[in-house]
């Protein structure tokens, strides 16, 4: 669906990512895994369009849009999580999706045109809002949800904008394990229809549920594989894993 062919980013003299490939499926969920500084958020933000890559391709369906701006990206389905919390907190859950859902219309902000779209733009909401596990909060104010409610808030945001590719980023960040486990099952049920990646360092979430890991050191792919040939993976260990017990 969404394929990273040879992505490289500079910085000065830095490289960040370096002939990066990465490919993501309908249906299946491929974890991007490294230490600090590895390179998974250049990465994403490449993905994304918020950053232009210094050589390489993005394909969606075929299709080059390595230089399409972030927006035409949202436009063609491809939806975006960030590390810190990125929620209007004054609004309600829906008015926050309703706001996230309105941003994939031609005409974004002329919401009062049409009373026929506006409903279809709060039946997504609504939707996104049940999908994402938030069901009967709808009229919550968000600054009063929970952190985990608000982590889940942000993926209902990507979800009312009907994106296909989520590229999701540190959702589990900060939270607890119980908020933690609601969210992997969450992630679990996104895939269906939809191709996911998801930058997390929290290896047991990234473990009970991706299909696909990738690992990155220094800005290269390390090595990339089903779970389990992660977990074994000699050369994945002495980089990166090695200390962790759980692997
Ligand atoms: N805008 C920037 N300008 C200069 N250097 C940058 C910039 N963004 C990232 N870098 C550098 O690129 C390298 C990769 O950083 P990146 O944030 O992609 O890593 P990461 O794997 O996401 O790390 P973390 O897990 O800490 O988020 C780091 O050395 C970082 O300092």
């Amino acid at each position: 669906m969404l394929v990273a062919d040879r992505l490289t980013r500079h910085f000065g003299g830095l490289t960040a990512n370096e002939e990066v490939c990465i490919t993501l499926e309908r249906g299946t969920l491929h974890a991007l895994l490294g230490p600090n500084g590895a390179g998974k958020s250049t990465c994403i933000n490449m993905l994304s369009g918020d950053l232009p890559p210094s050589s390489g391709r993005i394909l969606l369906g075929g299709k080059d849009i390595t230089r399409l701006s972030a927006a035409a990206r949202s436009h063609l389905g491809i939806g975006r999580s960030y590390q810190r919390t990125n929620i209007f907190p004054q609004f309600t859950v829906l008015e926050n999706c309703r706001l996230a859902a309105q941003s994939r219309r031609p005409r974004p902000w002329k919401i009062f045109t049409d009373a026929q779209r506006l409903g279809d733009t709060v039946e997504r909401a609504r939707a996104a809002v049940a999908e994402a596990g938030l069901g009967g909060r709808e009229a919550r104010v968000a600054g009063t949800l929970s952190h985990g409610e608000q982590r889940q808030l942000e993926i209902a945001m990507v979800l009312a904008t009907d994106a296909k590719v989520l590229l999701l980023d540190e959702p589990l960040a900060g939270m607890g394990s119980e908020e933690s486990a609601k969210m992997v099952e969450l992630l679990r049920g996104l895939k269906d229809g939809r191709a996911i990646l998801l930058v997390e360092h929290d290896m047991d979430a990234v473990f009970a549920v991706a299909d696909t890991i990738t690992v990155m050191v220094n800005g290269a792919v390390l090595e990339s594989g089903p779970p389990a040939q992660i977990r074994n993976s000699a050369e994945v260990q002495a980089a990166y894993l090695g200390e962790d017990e759980h692997v």
